[in-house]
């Protein structure tokens, strides 16, 4: 048994994620935490919404909510969608937690102790209406390219051209409108990431090698590009305050954090939420201070996080020169389209996780995005594939064959698993076949190739229809009523077998098919070899029950429908 601790990329708190995100991210980490569980091992999978910085002021100004409110409510919007989706977080956080406030400012205290931070002074917008120095992106005006006039300080929406605050035409403030603006002085907190260049390309280069090439050169190509010092604080209310004992003229200027420095410390500080919950069983700091490599640790992300996780966040955690545990494995992906164009949760383009959850259950979905996930190139997500994919591999290949064997059988036999003959030569080619094909599954599982790992599922699940065509119960009963109930009854144990290790991907229908048989003390975590081809931990005898129908086939009306309600496919055509 290890011990696993699994972090995804937090959810920024501005609004409902799409589907990209979903499988970017959270639901392969639960994926691979269900499945580590399962095989037994120790296991912490910690998320939590990324809730600072200047989005989340505006998006709660757009709500006419105080921030602290609007990140509550959102934070609980959030919350119950992942519960909806089945995502069996260990604890889901918060990064304004007062947690995460105490370990940002406490790694910002020794990265300076060990000369890693300087106060620098940088030229600044202030308005004097405001009384406030005003970052890049509440500072609005004609962009000077394309004359747009509601381009931002950092960047033009409609010609997408990055400005400068300064290049602005008849700037003014997005918080009061006032044009009574100018430029100033104003001391930052710089990270001297030049200083820390050396060990984390060391770094990189010790454990990078491990990690999925999209990951490892993403990390390359900025180490060559050279780390450049940054700022990491900002002139905004909402955010970790710069704390007073260390720099108190900038705690009076009430400066905070910029949001990439304390989100992802959040995957500590969200660790620290969970054992503050229970701290006589929970130690936070067993999973993240590290004098030994007892724990194994494994990020999830799409491309864009990539950079924060390889590079800065190593860097910052390298600074503070104390053993705090970095990632092992950083699984990213690319990203998932919706008809070859981007989601884009400002134009509310795609598919968004709250709308899913109106339409279908979670394994649906969940099975869906696993099996056509974003691993080695970007996919898109069309209702036509979902519906393919979904009335074939689901509805025909899984959920037929359960409903097919438990209904004949019951017909037949009645309320109990039959007995039959003694398992013959079919049977011994099926364990064969299974126990092989559980080995591919748990090797594409044991390095994360989810793509492959659904394939296998799936020839899984196609093992049993070939099984039963071949043996066709329905004319062995006829003749040999003892030859029928044998190939029943090793269907069965094939229900129970998918049950037990189709749970990562669809866990809600793995849960409806383990439940149909009454075992006692079925607490059965995973399949051994030797059981996958014994195929009989549901004896003769056993009751059980037939679930309804699995999966429904989504029809042409059905994607009529969705066509039309989300949009997209015309754009594509
Ligand atoms: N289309 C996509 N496919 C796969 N992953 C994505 C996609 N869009 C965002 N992600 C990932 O989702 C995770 C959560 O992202 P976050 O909440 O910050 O939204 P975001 O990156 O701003 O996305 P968007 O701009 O589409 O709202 C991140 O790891 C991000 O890289
Ligand atoms: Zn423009």
């Amino acid at each position: 048994m290890a011990r696993h601790l699994v972090t995804s990329a937090l959810p920024y708190i501005n609004g409902i994620k799409h589907l990209g995100n979903m499988v970017g991210s959270m639901l392969p980490a639960d994926v691979y935490s269900r499945y580590l569980r399962q095989r037994g091992h120790d296991v912490l999978y910690i998320c939590a919404t990324d809730e600072h910085g200047t989005p989340a002021e505006l998006a709660a100004k757009e709500a006419g909510l105080p921030v602290a409110e609007f990140c509550a409510q959102q934070h609980e919007a959030q919350k119950a969608i992942y519960d909806g989706f089945g995502l069996a977080f260990d604890y889901f956080g918060r990064s304004s937690s007062a947690q995460n406030i105490e370990i940002t400012q406490e790694i910002a205290r020794e990265l300076n102790r060990y000369g890693f931070i300087e106060e620098r002074s940088i030229r600044q917008v202030y308005s004097l209406d405001d009384e406030r120095f005003l970052p890049d992106r509440y500072i609005v005006g004609t962009c000077p390219h394309c004359g747009y006039d509601k381009a931002r300080g950092d960047q033009c929406e409609n010609c997408t051209r990055v400005l400068d605050p300064t290049d602005l035409i008849d700037a003014r403030s997005a918080i009061s409108g006032s044009s009574a603006l100018e430029v100033r002085e104003t001391k930052h907190l710089f990270l001297l990431q030049s200083k820390l260049a050396d060990e984390v390309d060391a770094w990189v280069e010790q454990h990078g090698k491990e990690w999925p090439t999209l990951a490892s050169s993403i990390a390359r190509k900025w180490l060559t590009e050279g780390l450049q010092d940054r700022a990491i604080t900002r002139d905004l209310e909402w955010g970790v305050p710069v704390p007073g004992d260390t720099w108190p003229e900038l705690a009076a200027e009430g400066k905070v954090f910029y949001v990439w420095f304390d989100a992802p410390i959040e995957y500590i500080g969200a660790t620290k939420e969970w054992s503050d919950r229970a701290p006589a069983e929970r130690d936070w700091k067993s999973w993240w201070w590290q004098a030994d490599d007892s724990v194994r640790y494994t990020e999830f992300m799409a491309k864009d996080n990539v950079p924060f996780h390889t590079v800065m966040f190593p860097a910052t955690l390298l600074g503070t020169r104390a053993p705090w545990k970095k990632v092992d494995y950083v699984k990213a992906f690319n990203w998932l389209n919706y008809y070859g164009g981007k989601f884009s949760t400002s134009q509310r383009r795609g598919v968004f996780t709250d709308a899913a959850l109106e339409l279908l259950p979670a394994d649906y979905w969940r099975y869906f995005l696993m099996a056509h996930a974003p691993e080695s190139d970007d996919t898109s997500f069309t209702w036509e594939l979902f519906a393919a994919t979904v009335n074939k591999d689901l509805a025909d290949t899984l959920g037929n064959f359960v409903n097919r064997v438990l209904s004949f059988s019951r017909k037949r036999f009645g309320d109990e698993v039959p007995a039959g003959k003694e398992a013959g030569e079919p049977e011994r080619k099926l364990g064969e076949e299974i126990a092989g094909l559980l080995a591919e599954y748990e090797e594409h599982m044991e390095t994360l190739q989810f793509r492959k790992a659904a394939q296998a599922l799936r020839a899984l699940w196609s093992a049993g229809n070939s099984y039963l065509e071949e043996k066709a119960p329905w004319l062995e009963i006829k003749t040999d009523q003892e030859a029928a109930a044998l190939t029943l009854r090793t269907a069965m144990n094939l229900i129970h077998l998918y049950a037990v290790v189709s749970e990562p991907f669809i866990p809600a229908s793995a849960r409806t098919m383990r439940s149909a048989f009454a075992l006692d003390g079925d607490d059965a975590q995973w399949v051994t070899p030797e059981e996958a081809r014994a195929l009989n931990a549901v004896p003769a005898g056993t009751s059980f029950t037939v679930p309804p129908v699995l999966f429904a086939k989504i029809t042409e009306e059905d994607l009529d429908a969705y066509r039309a309600r989300f949009g997209g496919a015309e754009e594509a055509a």
